[in-house]
């Protein structure tokens, strides 16, 4: 019953009632205090569509295979719950066990989702341990840590049937399984990894399988692993934010780099964006290119080592760097909610795996025939397109069209994760002008508008549209003699000095560097990944813009219409704001300018004597 106010209650203030009121819609939800605590710390508020519908079934114990969106929080929504049920089990017995298995496609997933564990069980560390199987570290050593049975054991398919063909891990205790990224992991090829934990894995264990499109993999891990499954399947509307706003703009290849360059050079993106291009030597190609003209840009591909691009999106995400250019190898084939086309680079006729992302867990794989072992080595390239959670991105460029509507699905959704908005933009070749110039680096190209057309079925299924992004090329024409000046320093002789420099500077970064530029973080600029590597040409000219070539009206008129670029400001992580804001709560509260501070630059400083 209401209690009535009287004088002396104390009013409580209404924003804290309004975060009681939010707390408790994951409270609702039944979930252990101390996990609540991670929660609120971590600034969740009110669980996503797929948390409130995916956490009481599987605290019910039920079988689940959820669709949802990318950036969906599909993570907490399975942590969550098993890690509520270890915790409850602890409370009566406290005999270490592997209660959970928790496979991913991709080392950078794995290594994510270990941080995912750690956070929610800040409050209650002592009582979760988890051991992610995919870092590097000697065998001897991940055996020892398998052999204190952790709660939760991560790993790609191929890592997990490797330590179970030794016996290393035990699955005789273990009470779920989750297949996250369900969608991708049999097209990373490790069929025959998922027979063999299929054949081990003990009656009776709850499995959850987590994607962000049902494809017929998804029915067959549904097959092979689950009992009568409730299905979740999150329509795009459920969603909390407006998503993603999606553009395509039809151009030629040179323009592809007369574009980038308007657009980085005039800073018409207001935040921070993922470049995806179809191959390693384009990825040098373009930031050689983009460094003629002083933008900056940092490099994800699966040639760096995984120290340097778990770091790389780790600085990503504290806003150190604006420009990922990344390249897509080991791209999703197929298309969404369709029969999948034969791919050329899922596991062989045999079910023979052909490893996946990881070279380890392949070197521990037969060798293939001559035909495969091309496939492996596109095989053992990582997937930088799905799962990795890039935070506050505001744009996915699509430099090169992926060649598939699900490879396009899984590179917008990163951005516009969390219900945040985001903007993609893809630039597609007409045939026509592929006919005409025939551009061999990027063979790809040639079907561009097939694809481009699968998209826009796809995205039309979900009430989405792409609609043309309204450049107006007249006014970018006054750029384009600086464009090709910068596109012929970039050769490719430059470009193979590129990809070789940034691979040896990356190998040296390793984790002892890294560790030691951590502990002295004075030498930390050393660490940086989007330093330039100025192989090509330096004209220090064009790392400006001259006013003649910005059109009279200013940046607006470069595009027709009002469609314009999706800002997004630098948010929580951005350190100079918050020192700004701890000073002005230490009372510091004046703008105190460098200029003003600097004796040298104002008349107002007085002598010290
Ligand atoms: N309830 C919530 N409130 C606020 N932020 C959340 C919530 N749940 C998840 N997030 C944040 O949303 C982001 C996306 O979550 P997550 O990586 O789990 O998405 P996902 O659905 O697995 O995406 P993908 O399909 O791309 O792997 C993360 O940064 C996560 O911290």
């Amino acid at each position: 019953m209401k209690r009535k106010l009287d004088a002396n209650d104390v009013p409580v203030p209404a924003e804290e009632v309004e975060a009681q009121k939010e707390e408790n819609a994951f409270a609702s939800l039944g979930l252990e205090t101390r996990l609540l605590q991670g929660i609120t710390k971590l600034n969740f508020r009110t669980p996503t569509p797929v948390q409130s519908k995916a956490i009481p079934l599987a605290l019910e114990g039920r079988d689940i295979l959820a669709r949802a969106k990318t950036g969906s929080g599909k993570t907490a929504a399975y942590l969550l719950p098993i890690l509520h049920s270890i915790l409850k089990q602890k409370q009566t017995n406290s005999i270490p066990r592997t209660s959970a298995l928790i496979l991913v496609p991709t080392r950078e997933l794995a290594e994510q989702v270990y941080k995912a564990v750690e956070s929610f069980s800040v409050f209650c560390a002592k009582d979760v341990r988890a051991v992610n199987l995919t870092q590097k570290v000697s065998d001897a050593v991940l055996r020892s840590l398998l052999a204190d049975s952790p709660d939760i054991v991560i790993a790609t398919p191929a890592r997990a049937s490797v330590n179970l063909n030794s016996s290393a891990l035990s699955l005789d205790n273990l009470a779920y399984l989750v297949i996250d990224e369900a969608d991708l992991v049999l097209s990373y090829g490790y069929d025959n990894d998922l027979q063999n934990v299929a054949k081990i894995m003990p009656k009776g264990v709850q499995t959850i399988l987590m994607s962000a499109t049902l494809t017929n993999e998804v029915e067959t891990l549904k097959g092979l692993f689950c009992r009568n499954p409730a299905v979740l399947e999150l329509e795009e509307a459920e969603g909390d934010g407006e998503g993603v706003s999606q553009y395509v703009m039809k151009c030629a290849e040179d323009e592809k780099f007369l574009l980038v360059y308007v657009i980085f050079k005039l800073k018409l993106i207001k935040g921070k964006c993922i470049i995806f291009v179809s191959d390693i030597d384009r990825c040098y190609r373009l930031k050689l290119f983009l460094e003629q003209f002083g933008t900056k840009s940092c490099i994800l591909n699966s040639e760096l080592p995984v120290n340097s691009r778990i770091h790389v999106v780790e600085e990503f995400n504290k806003n150190v760097y604006d420009i990922i250019i990344a390249s897509d190898e080991h791209e999703v084939l197929g298309d969404e909610d369709l029969p999948e086309p034969e791919a050329e680079d899922t596991a062989d006729a045999n079910g023979e795996s052909t490893g996946g992302t990881e070279k380890d867990a392949q070197s521990e794989m037969k060798k293939p025939s001559k035909k495969k072992r091309k496939v492996v080595k596109k095989d053992k390239e990582y997937g930088v397109s799905r799962g990795i959670d890039f935070k506050n991105v505001a744009c996915v460029l699509n430099f090169d069209l992926p060649t598939s509507s699900k490879s396009y699905t899984h590179r917008i959704g990163r951005t516009a994760r969390a219900g945040q908005t985001g903007m993609a933009l893809s630039f597609v070749i007409p045939a026509e002008l592929y006919r005409k110039h025939k551009p061999t680096s990027i063979e790809s190209a040639k079907d561009d508008e097939k694809v481009l057309a699968k998209i826009v079925k796809h995205q039309a299924k979900k009430g989405k549209e792409v609609q043309p992004f309204k450049f107006d090329m007249k006014q970018v024409e006054a750029f384009r003699y600086r464009m090709s000046d910068a596109l012929r320093a970039v050769t490719g002789v430059a470009v193979r000095e590129a990809r070789t420099r940034e691979l040896r500077q990356e190998l040296m970064k390793s984790e002892k560097l890294k560790r030691h530029f951590e502990e002295n973080p004075g030498d930390l600029h050393h660490l940086r990944h989007d330093g330039e590597l100025r192989p090509a040409r330096v004209q220090s000219h064009m790392k400006h813009v001259p006013d003649y070539l910005l059109p009279k009206e200013g940046k607006k008129a470069l595009t027709t219409g009002d469609l314009g670029f999706v800002g997004m400001r630098k948010t929580t992580e951005n350190r100079i704001r918050k020192a700004r804001l701890a000073n002005k709560a230490k009372g510091k509260g004046k703008k105190v300018t460098g200029r003003k501070m600097d004796p040298l630059k104002t008349f107002k400083a007085k002598s010290r004597a």
